[in-house]
């Protein structure tokens, strides 16, 4: 069985590419899973990909990977700052997760400084644009890949 990513982006990461771009840059979502699925199928992995601008379907996403998917990528987005449902789904989706934000959060205003999910993160990336998510799935599909 190749091991799987799941690649979640939460709301609003939909209009990437056309939203504030002098904060998140003009690459779309859509070239940002073009390229990690080229990623991984240079390792060998495979990838899932899904965005959804409601809490819920990312809450029902994780509980339908669970058991079935080996590592998440999560960007996500405003519900970094204030989900206790979006924590306790990661968690109870057992599944190493990373945290990933295509801006510093930290450089911006005080109530993005705040994660509900840091510290149940494997790493946090943030800050490096839409270059973050190639650093993320390299970084993970490597790690499956060495473990296969
Ligand atoms: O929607 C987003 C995007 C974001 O997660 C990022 O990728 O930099 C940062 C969040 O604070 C914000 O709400």
């Amino acid at each position: 069985m190749p091991k799987s990513i799941l690649l979640i982006n939460g709301p609003n990461l939909n209009l990437l590419g056309l939203r504030e771009p002098h904060i998140y840059g003009s690459t779309t979502l859509k070239d940002v899973e073009t390229e990690a699925r080229s990623q991984c199928d240079d390792l060998g992995v495979t990838l899932s990909t899904f965005q959804s601008n409601h809490e819920g379907a990312i809450v029902d996403r994780l509980h339908e990977a669970r058991g079935k998917c080996d590592f998440v990528i999560i960007n996500p987005g405003g519900l970094t700052h204030t989900s206790v449902v979006l924590r306790d789904a990661l968690l109870g989706a057992e599944l190493p997760f990373i945290e990933l934000h295509v801006s510093n959060v930290h450089a911006r205003e005080e109530f993005r400084h705040k994660s509900f999910l840091s510290d149940k993160a494997v790493a946090v990336i943030c800050g490096l644009g839409v270059y973050g998510y190639k650093v993320a799935v390299d970084f993970v599909a490597r790690k499956l890949s060495e473990s296969a």
